[in-house]
Formats: C-alpha cells, sequence, structure tokens
C-alpha cells in the first residue's frame, strides 16, 4: 500500500484528482499512462522521481536517522541534471512505476552515466545496493525500490531483439519494448517461484543452502517449469529437494522477490502424511533440511536480527526476516498450530 508514502506537496491539476480520486480510477489512470505518450509525458512533467545509478537506489537518512527515497520533481531533476552538464530532457527516459493516494505520477530513472557522488552531493543522499535499501526502508516503500530496479534492469538487458537482432524502442511508461523491424512486443518479466512450507502436523519442514547466512533455515523454493501449474512445481520441488510426497496444498499469498532477479514467490502451506516424513535431501540443492517443532520455531521468530554465530559453536537457528514471504508462511504456521493446540 502507498498509503504512507512521503510525497512532496501535490501540484495536481484538476482533471488529474478528478482522474486519481479513488482506487478504480487511479487504476485506470496508470492503465492509460502505459498506453498514451503524451498523457505519459504530462504526468512526468507533473510527477516525482526516484533515482538509481548503476541499479543502487538513491537513500536519504532524515535527523532522526529513518532512511528515505527522495522524490524529485521533474522541474528540480532537470535542474540537477542541467547544473552536472547533462542535458536535462535525459529526465525523459523515467520509467513510470505507480500513482500515489495523493494523485502524483511516480517515476524513476537510473542516471549511471553520471558521476556517482556529484549526484549524491546535489541530492542530498547515498547511493546503496539494493539488498541494503529494502532491508532498511519502511515497508511501503521497500516494494517500490524493488520493482524500480527490476523494471530499470528489465530495460537494461532488453535493448536488443532476441529474433532480429535490431535495436527495441521502449515507449513513454516504459512498460513494453518494440522490434520495429518485426513487430514483436517485449514486456517485463518475472520468474514464477513456489515456495512452500511442508508440514507434518506437528512440525513443519526447513531447509537451508549452502549459500544462506549461517544458522538461517528457510522453507522450500523452486521456479516453475515451462508448463507447469503451481501444484505441479510445488509436488515436484518437495519430491526432488526432500524426497516427500505432499498430499495437500494451501495457498497463502504472493511476493515480488528482486533478489537475484525478478521472481514472482508464490507462498503455499503443504502437508503430507504423518507415515511418511523420512526426509531424503538432495545435497546439490541444499546442505540441510530437517523438521522443527513448534518450540524451535517459536524461539527462531524471537530473533529480531540475525543472531551472531561465533564459528567453533553450534549456530544458533533464525528465519529469514518480516519482509521475506516465508516469514509470512512461518508465522502463519505457528498461529495455525497454536489455534489447534487451544482446541484441543
Ligand atoms: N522471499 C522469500 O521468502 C524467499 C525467496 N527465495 C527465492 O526463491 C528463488 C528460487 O529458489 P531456489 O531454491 O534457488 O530455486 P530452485 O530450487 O529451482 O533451484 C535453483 C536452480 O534452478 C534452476 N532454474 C530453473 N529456472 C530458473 C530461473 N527461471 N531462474 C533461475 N534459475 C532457474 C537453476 O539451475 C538454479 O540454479 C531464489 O531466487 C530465492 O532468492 C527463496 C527462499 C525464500
Ligand atoms: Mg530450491
Amino acid at each position: 500500500m502507498l498509503r504512507c508514502l512521503r510525497v512532496l506537496p501535490a501540484r495536481v491539476t484538476r482533471n488529474f484528482s478528478r482522474c486519481c480520486s479513488n482506487y478504480v480510477a487511479r487504476m485506470r489512470f496508470i492503465n492509460k499512462l502505459k498506453e498514451d505518450e503524451g498523457a505519459c509525458l504530462t504526468a512526468l512533467e507533473s510527477g516525482n522521481i526516484f533515482l538509481y545509478h548503476t541499479l543502487a537506489p538513491l537513500l536519504r537518512k532524515t535527523q532522526q536517522g529513518v532512511f528515505q527515497l527522495p522524490l524529485l520533481p521533474f522541474k528540480d531533476l532537470e535542474g540537477i541534471l542541467n547544473r552536472l552538464g547533462k542535458d536535462g530532457s535525459m529526465v525523459k527516459d523515467s520509467v513510470l512505476i505507480t500513482c500515489t493516494e495523493q494523485n502524483r505520477a511516480l517515476f524513476c530513472l537510473d542516471v549511471g552515466e553520471l558521476d556517482q557522488q556529484a549526484v549524491e552531493k546535489e541530492c542530498g543522499g547515498n547511493f546503496v545496493d539494493l539488498r541494503k535499501a529494502f532491508f532498511t526502508l519502511r515497508g511501503e516503500e521497500a516494494p517500490l525500490v524493488a520493482r524500480g530496479q527490476a523494471l530499470l534492469r528489465w530495460h537494461q538487458g532488453n535493448g536488443f531483439c532476441s529474433a532480429s537482432g535490431k535495436p527495441t524502442t521502449r515507449n513513454q511508461a516504459g512498460s513494453q519494448r518494440v522490434c520495429h523491424s518485426n513487430g514483436l512486443i517485449y514486456y517485463p518479466k518475472m520468474s514464477p517461484v513456489i515456495i512452500t512450507l511442508v508440514s507434518d502436523g506437528k512440525r513443519c519442514l526447513l531447509a537451508r543452502q549452502a549459500s544462506f547466512p549461517r544458522g538461517m533455515f528457510s522453507a522450500l523454493a523452486g521456479f516453475c517449469d515451462m508448463g507447469e501449474t503451481l501444484e505441479e512445481t510445488l509436488r515436484r520441488e518437495v519430491a526432488e529437494e526432500v524426497g516427500l510426497e505432499v498430499v495437500s496444498v494451501r495457498y497463502s499469498g504472493s511476493q515480488h522477490w528482486p533478489f537475484p532477479q525478478s521472481s514472482f514467490m508464490v507462498a503455499c502451506h503443504a502437508t503430507v502424511s504423518p507415515g511418511n516424513t523420512q526426509v531424503d535431501v538432495d545435497h546439490e540443492e541444499l546442505e540441510e533440511a530437517r523438521w522443527f517443532t513448534l518450540e524451535e520455531i517459536r524461539a527462531a521468530l524471537k530473533l529480531r536480527t540475525p543472531p551472531r554465530n561465533p564459528r567453533d559453536q553450534p549456530p544458533t537457528i533464525w528465519v529469514p526476516p518480516s519482509y521475506a514471504i516465508a516469514h509470512k508462511l512461518i508465522r502463519e504456521w505457528v498461529d495455525d498450530q497454536e489455534l489447534h493446540y487451544d482446541g484441543e
């Protein structure tokens, strides 16, 4: 939700405020901006832009020590670019992100061709790694910064048609690219991934990859193969990674996950029958997978930050932080277990 997004004082035209007075109108307006080049340019000229430098977002720290995503009005950014010796019209390369509830179109731009420190000085902020930005920004800004980077990354990697080899051209909103030599249209892509918390009724199954930070365990995850349903991916991934056969699936939620590239995470709870719980780990994929009791999971959830895990001692078990959908699955499982036990 964008309800709490900080935007600079609105300079909204009457038409624009009429269009965006409620959710349906706002969504239709965003859709229009994707199709109408002129309307998109007008919205950009009265909109706000946030910046990246080679895909690292610009953040600003307030006097209270809170990190924010600085939003620059079109004219201000044009002025900054001119002062840095760039043609201000580069602002028009901005990519549409959304329209805020305060009726402002929101765009982002990568200024990677400019001197990083000079931009930081002009804007009063610092370009930081996406992972750090995602972890430090307040809830409603983190998905925005991830979405912006994903779109900019997609444009940077799709400048040429994979069929003709000729350059592709983007529309004003940046919602598609076209190869004019053969008419092929390219749209931004996410890879669908299933993430599932497997339970045997009393315990849940968590796993870790060798690349995870020490002591961290998460739910099982895997990319969908071409032509698979989500249920088929889930059954296959659980079978492949831990050698178990799932008997039921329940949808929980979804999340865009920007690391390392755009994935569309679909989160589900799954169960195996209590008589079929012998784990057989695929060590090509996972370092370890095992069943955890409710008490163990409660203890892991209590750790707000990753624990210090000295090398010479067994690690304290911890789970992904609250912005990861794996955390939501684990918390829901605990709530379900507590409800179940209360009812017994
Ligand atoms: N948001 C969250 O809570 C969590 C997110 N994840 C994300 O889920 C994703 C998938 O999990 P994994 O266990 O790594 O998947 P996985 O079990 O499918 O194994 C990854 C392997 O699948 C292959 N693969 C097939 N299609 C691919 C594609 N479209 N893109 C990249 N590799 C592909 C590659 O060989 C890759 O090494 C990861 O990117 C990870 O960041 C994982 C756990 C928690
Ligand atoms: Mg996996």
